[in-house]
């Protein structure tokens, strides 16, 4: 299994998803109720109360404080325990941990290691999520999966030819050679792979109008241990800047250990009034990632059935995937 990195912002929900009533979602393996105070201000506890450790995502929300649906404990904002039933004396210990939060792009990231060491500004940006001018559709699928077989999958993008055929997967896809580069100290790995002359796929000839063959540019950038982000530059063959620009944003969170959030998201500048092509791309991009779904989850359980210490065998388009690795392993480490 990947191991995971603790000591990190990831993405636990979209902004839009957290409201007045009570969310739950567990993140490395560590269970979180989610809501809104009354002045919109977003909450993250530990779901766990420290009673009986009954899930207070099945509570009450009453004001800004959370009311416990066993026995009534009830916490504060902050996961300090404010009132217990039958008694004027609240003991000491009685609360339960608070999550650091940042709200930005349009997601909630939560911070996972010790409140102390969260620092904001270390937040990945993915500015084209909520900027003017840019219009998005966007989604969450849970997958059954090691959190690492999503972030190969995404590194390689030479598998959208056999298994995205017909949606944005043409053969040059896995022709065209990659160039990696992995910036250790930001924590970066970038793959790009660069098509001067390439079929267009349904994907990108639906939404721009393009009829003939294009020059395609993948440029990808992944911020570890969560966000990733695609680049997507095309235009028609000859033409010597890109005309059409899309982002592509997916943020990897993992839940409990062989689950993974699949947060997704297409960005686009052009046509941004024409409602259709927005229709198009919410469905189609749900049909890729259910696709990437579909084989997830298949692929985890010939896992789980392989006996242990199985060899891999990896070539020039795992090199995005390795460099992933390593840089997860050293987080993960430190
Ligand atoms: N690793 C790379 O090779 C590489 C190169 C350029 C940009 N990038 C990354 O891409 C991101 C987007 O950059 P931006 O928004 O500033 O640039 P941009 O929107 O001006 O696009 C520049 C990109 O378009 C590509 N391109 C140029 N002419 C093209 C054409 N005719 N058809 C299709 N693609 C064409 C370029 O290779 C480059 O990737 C940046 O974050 C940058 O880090 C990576
Ligand atoms: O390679 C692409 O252009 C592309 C488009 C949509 C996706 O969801 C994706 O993962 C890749
Ligand atoms: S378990 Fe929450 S009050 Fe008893
Ligand atoms: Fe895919």
């Amino acid at each position: 299994m990947t191991p995971f990195a603790r000591e990190q912002w990831y993405v636990i929900a979209y902004a839009h998803e957290v409201g007045r009533e009570l969310m739950a979602r567990t993140v490395l393996g560590e269970p979180i109720v989610l809501y809104r105070t009354e002045d919109g201000k977003a909450v993250a506890l530990a779901d766990r109360c420290v009673h009986r450790r009954y899930p207070l995502s099945e509570s009450a929300l009453v004001g800004d404080t959370v009311v416990c649906g066993y026995h009534g404990f009830t916490y504060d904002t902050k996961g300090t325990c404010v009132a217990v039933p039958g008694q004027s004396r609240i003991p000491r210990t009685a609360r339960v941990a608070a999550y650091p939060l940042v709200e930005i792009d349009g997601f909630v990231w939560i911070w996972i290691g010790d409140p102390a060491r969260a620092d904001e500004t270390a937040v990945p940006r993915a500015e084209h999520l909520t900027a003017p001018g840019w219009v998005t559709v966007k989604g969450m699928e849970p997958i059954a999966c090691d959190y690492g077989l999503l972030v190969d999958n995404l590194m390689d993008l030479s598998h959208e030819t056999y298994l995205h055929g017909g949606y944005i997967g043409t053969p040059e896809v896995a022709e065209t050679p990659i160039t990696t580069e992995v910036d250790a100290e930001a924590g970066v790995v970038r793959v790009s792979r660069h098509m001067a002359d390439a079929e267009c796929p349904p994907f990108y000839s639906r939404s721009t109008g393009i009829d003939g063959r294009i020059r395609r540019h993948q440029d990808i950038e992944y911020f570890a241990p969560c966000l990733y982000l695609l680049h997507s530059r095309i235009s028609p063959v000859g033409q010597d800047a890109p005309l059409f620009r899309t982002e592509i944003t997916y943020a990897i969170t993992p839940g409990k250990p062989g689950e993974v959030y699949d947060f997704w998201a297409v960005s686009r500048d052009f046509a941004v009034e024409d409602a259709e092509v927005t229709e198009f791309l919410a469905k189609f991009n749900h049909t890729v990632v259910m696709q990437d779904v579909t084989a997830l989850n298949l692929l985890q359980r010939a896992l789980d059935a392989e006996p242990a210490g199985y060899q891999e065998l990896s070539i020039n388009i795992d090199a995005g995937g390795l460099a992933a690795r390593r840089m997860l392993a050293g987080l993960a480490a430190r």
